[in-house]
């Protein structure tokens, strides 16, 4: 199945508390969060373009070092809300696989798992089982303690049809609606059921300094 992904890259990384664009962090392995990221879709034949999504302050940066004939480089919003959605604008593919820049060790074994279901049903994420308890907290006091057994942690890629995912992004900004993460902009606007994809406990979002320690 052909796809194009739509990488995001537009955020400002204040969490990492590093003074610039946590997707420029230089891993163990010499290549940046970034380049990390993009590399399981740059060596991806089904993968037909790549709709990198970035800032104003990062755009001069981003398009010298990585437009080519596959990537296309888009200037996202405020939110990561609103960046997918000038991305998806770009998007020429039928389906799209939408991933965080900040996300950078997903593996060809996810995007085969991902691809695998979207033949079947034309939205679906990756998820990784909670390992933790879950607890609801009001004001430092417990509230309730969530089943485990039901909790899930979703991950990027988080894979569209792509006409799909387009109308139900148009219907949530008509509407105001915000959401976090690409599957809830479809549970909040239309009936189709997201599905979940097992993905690895190590396709970690970039978030925090901690998250940098013993990493490749
Ligand atoms: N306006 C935004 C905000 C976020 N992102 C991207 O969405 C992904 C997940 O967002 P997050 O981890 O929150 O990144 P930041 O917004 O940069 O981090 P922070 O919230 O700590 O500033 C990242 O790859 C980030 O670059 C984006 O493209 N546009
Ligand atoms: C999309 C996401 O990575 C799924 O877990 C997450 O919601 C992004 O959150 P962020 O605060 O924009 O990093």
């Amino acid at each position: 199945m052909r796809y194009s992904a739509l990488v995001l890259a537009a955020g400002s990384g204040q969490r990492m508390k590093l003074g610039y664009n946590k997707v420029f962090y230089e891993l163990e392995n010499g290549k940046t969060v970034l380049d990390q990221a993009l590399s399981v879709f740059k060596e991806d034949d089904r993968c037909k373009q790549i709709v990198l999504v970035c800032s104003t302050n990062d755009i001069v940066r981003i398009s010298s070092q990585y437009v080519s004939g596959k990537v296309v480089v888009v200037l996202g919003g405020a939110t990561r809300q609103e960046s997918v959605y000038n991305g998806l604008k770009a998007v020429h593919e039928e389906n799209v696989l939408i991933h965080d820049g900040a996300r950078p060790w997903v593996s060809k074994k996810n995007v085969d798992a991902l691809l695998e279901k979207l033949a079947e049903h034309p939205a679906c994420i990756l998820m990784v089982p909670a390992k933790d308890t879950v607890k609801v907290v009001e004001k430092g006091v417990i509230k309730e303690t969530l089943q485990r057994e039901r909790l899930w942690l979703a991950q990027t890629p988080q894979a569209f049809d792509t006409r799909l995912i387009i109308s139900c992004y148009k219907r949530a900004m008509d509407l105001g609606i915000q959401a976090t993460d690409d599957a809830q902009v479809v549970e909040l606007t239309c009936d189709m059921p997201v599905l979940c994809v097992k993905g690895s406990y190590d396709n970690i979002k970039i978030t925090t300094k901690e998250d940098l320690k013993g990493r490749p």
